[in-house]
């Protein structure tokens, strides 16, 4: 069951407001009804978001996205339609269990920290505990534990202008998580960093997710950001969403000629990863085979690359097609010295940190995920993958060489 799900969810701002559902549901824009005097902020929008999933809605300022994440924690009231958290109507819920669902399902975090100026950090961290009747130690327990997770263990202490931007966005983040609810939702949260902190602040997000599989409903105009974080996009323009799928999805198929025009900027190289782009190691030659077994397989599959592996499907390195032949013309029953070493990467790589690889490897690049092949990436591939970026790029970036020796 979804964590989140929204069905033909309406909110319109003015007098009368249920004046404008049948002509939004006609088909009617925004501006047609701002002339009668009606803001619509949020048009038909339906999605589910699952269970530990990162959900980012992205649209332009003013597209609807504070309004749409205001009614997921029942601040606002739909003007139609059903929003649901953990199975339990927000939409229709009373004032107390609205403050039940906010007090036990749902944490916010704000783009402006929305910390109290005269509390210390942990004070900070383990605000709203109270509320829910934990006890001194006991709130003071869970918020050293999420500033822990944060990365601010020891600063419960401190006052919070003792702390950076992005120290304090932690703090933030650690409110939340210390209230234990399952699902976060996040406006704008990093918004307000400046772009390296903000950066580091979106890989811990992931990685925190990762850790303690949270859902997550995270508002941004940032596409960079959007495409970064999500493992599904919700793309919103006047109210209305527009597409929701992968950032793969939006990049390759985008719904209409807006979103078309919004990713056209987006450098898919940062964007999509080795991960992405390769493709299953169909033909995978165990160390233990001759050159006969390789040149069989690399007939079959018509590919000039076979990759070795021994029997724990470890990669040992790579063998060229015209090793092969040669090998077989002398006669040679081994694969002794024909395996060269492959260039492995991680299966999070960035692709356009696979640019040096890409030079340095003979054929293909060899996916590596716990000395565990997974994948391969071909070179014609990776050089379409990359036609669009101008100049070579390396950086920190899992990029490795096996032993070559079999
Ligand atoms: N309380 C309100 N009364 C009237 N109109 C409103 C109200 N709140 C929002 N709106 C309008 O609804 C539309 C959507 O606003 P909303 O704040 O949801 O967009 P947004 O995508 O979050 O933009 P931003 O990033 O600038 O906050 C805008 O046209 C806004 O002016």
């Amino acid at each position: 069951m979804p964590v989140i799900q929204a069905e033909s969810v309406f909110k319109v701002f003015g007098k009368r407001p249920e004046r404008a559902l049948d002509p939004l549901r006609q088909g009617a824009s925004r501006q047609d009804l701002m002339e009668r005097g009606l803001v619509p902020a949020v048009i038909d929008a339906s999605f589910d978001v699952q269970a530990g999933e990162i959900f980012v809605v992205m649209g332009l300022s003013g597209s609807g996205k504070s309004t749409l994440i205001r009614m997921v924690n029942g601040l606002l009231t739909p003007t139609a339609g059903e929003l649901a958290v953990g199975g339990q109507s927000v939409s229709r819920a009373n004032a107390k269990q609205l403050r039940e669902i906010r007090r036990d399902q749902v944490s916010m975090v704000f783009q402006h920290f929305a910390l109290l100026p005269h509390r210390t950090v942990g004070e900070n961290a383990a605000y709203g505990l109270k509320l829910r009747g934990l006890n001194r130690s006991d709130r003071e327990r869970a918020a050293n534990e999420a500033l822990a997770m944060v990365g601010l263990d020891g600063w419960g202490d401190s006052m919070p202008d003792e702390l950076s931007g992005g120290m304090r966005q932690r703090v933030g983040l650690a409110r939340a998580l210390a209230a234990g609810t399952d699902v976060l939702l996040m406006d704008e949260a990093f918004s307000a960093l400046d772009p390296l902190i903000r950066r580091e602040m979106q890989d811990q997000l992931v990685e925190l997710q990762h850790r303690l599989g949270k859902t997550i409903l995270f508002i941004t105009h940032d596409l960079n950001e959007a495409m970064r974080l999500g493992d599904r996009i919700a793309m919103m323009r006047d109210g209305r969403v527009v597409q929701v799928g992968t950032a793969e999805q939006i990049l390759n198929n985008p719904a209409n000629d807006y979103v078309a025009q919004f990713v056209q900027d987006v450098d898919w190289t940062r964007v999509l990863t080795a991960a992405s782009v390769m493709e299953p190691p169909v033909a995978v030659l165990g160390s233990l085979q001759g050159p006969r077994a390789a040149h069989r397989l690399l007939r079959e599959h018509q590919i000039s690359t076979l990759m070795v592996v021994d029997r724990e499907r470890r990669l040992r390195g790579v063998v060229l097609e015209e090793d092969v032949v040669s090998a077989l013309a002398r006669g040679q029953e081994s694969l002794d010295g024909l395996v060269q070493p492959a260039v492995t990467v991680r299966p999070d790589v960035p692709v356009v940190d696979l640019f040096g690889a890409a030079a340095d490897s003979p054929a293909a690049l060899a996916v590596v995920e716990d000395d565990r092949l997974i994948g391969v990436i071909p070179r014609v591939t990776l050089l379409s993958a990359l036609g669009s970026v101008g100049g070579k790029e390396t950086g920190d970036n899992g990029i490795g060489t096996t032993a070559g020796a079999v």
